[in-house]
């Protein structure tokens, strides 16, 4: 149970793995999961925290594995993007089923479908207790989710990047083939890359750490681990500048 009282966050943006999403099963979305995730982020938008969210694309498509399979890496990349879409569309069927009012924002135009992305209307939109999903990532091919959720982040001068993923936080070696491998509770920018960690691809850590963007990182699965990463209990791998994790 956190000992603090008041959330250490006034604007979050939340990046959930897509991959995640998917449950037990190969493929897809996990309606339970997804209404797991609503609840949780309803939680957090009752106590007053703004959320700009961002979903992976990895439970359907990633451009890199359908190059490998002989697709054009563009053509790829751009069908993993419109997945992000798709997951968004069902994250916010459930906020809205939850009673959460949700905008749904893409960084290709869809009209028709959803918002197109808009700085200031996003700002606008978080001010005012919506919670933003950001979608279609960065809008580029050769990008992932993490580097737009990195880059959404600092555009709407979020005060931290939350990470929720599949295990509990960063380890000294991926944890899923090491069960060695130990978790550490804080690092600094250059231990990251000394250690040479998969946290997130290098374009998405170098952008947090040029813009100062503290990374939390820590278990969607793990029931609370959200709620203590936002009370700003020790919960999963805290990234930052030296002096800030002191
Ligand atoms: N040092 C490490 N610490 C923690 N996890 C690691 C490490 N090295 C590799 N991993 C792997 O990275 C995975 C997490 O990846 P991540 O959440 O970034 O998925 P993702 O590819 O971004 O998801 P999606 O694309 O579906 O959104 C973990 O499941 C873990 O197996
Ligand atoms: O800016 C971006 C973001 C994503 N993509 C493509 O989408 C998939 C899914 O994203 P993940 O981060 O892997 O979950 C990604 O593999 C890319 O193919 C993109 O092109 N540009």
């Amino acid at each position: 149970m956190s000992t603090n009282l008041k959330p250490k966050y006034r604007r979050i943006l939340l990046k959930l793995s897509g991959e995640a999403l998917m449950g037990d099963e190969g493929f897809g979305i996990d309606p339970k999961i997804l209404d797991r995730m609503a609840q949780e982020i309803k939680e957090l938008v009752e106590m007053g925290i703004q959320v700009g969210l961002v979903i992976g694309g990895g439970n359907l498509f990633r451009g890199a594995g359908l190059a490998e399979a002989g697709m054009n890496r563009v053509v790829g990349d751009q069908m993993g993007m419109l997945a992000t879409v798709m997951n968004g569309l069902a994250m916010r069927d459930a906020l809205h089923r939850a009673f959460v009012n949700a905008r749904l924002m893409s960084a290709i135009d869809l009209a028709g479908v959803c918002d197109t992305y808009n700085w200031a209307e996003a700002i606008s939109l978080l001010k005012s207790g919506r919670v933003v999903i950001f979608s279609a990532g960065t809008g580029n091919p050769f990008f992932t989710t993490d580097s737009a959720a990195c880059l959404r982040g600092i555009e709407i001068e979020a005060d931290a990047v939350l990470k929720a993923t599949k295990v509990d936080g960063i380890y000294s070696d991926d944890p899923v083939k090491n069960p060695e491998a130990e978790l550490y509770n804080h690092l600094t920018y250059p231990e990251v890359l000394e250690k040479e960690l998969k946290v997130m691809d290098l374009a998405a850590f170098t952008l947090a750490r040029d813009h100062s963007m503290p990374i939390r990182v820590f278990n969607m699965n793990k029931p609370g681990a959200l709620k203590a990463v936002i009370m700003g209990d020790e919960e999963g791998t805290t990234i930052d500048h030296a002096e800030n994790l002191a």
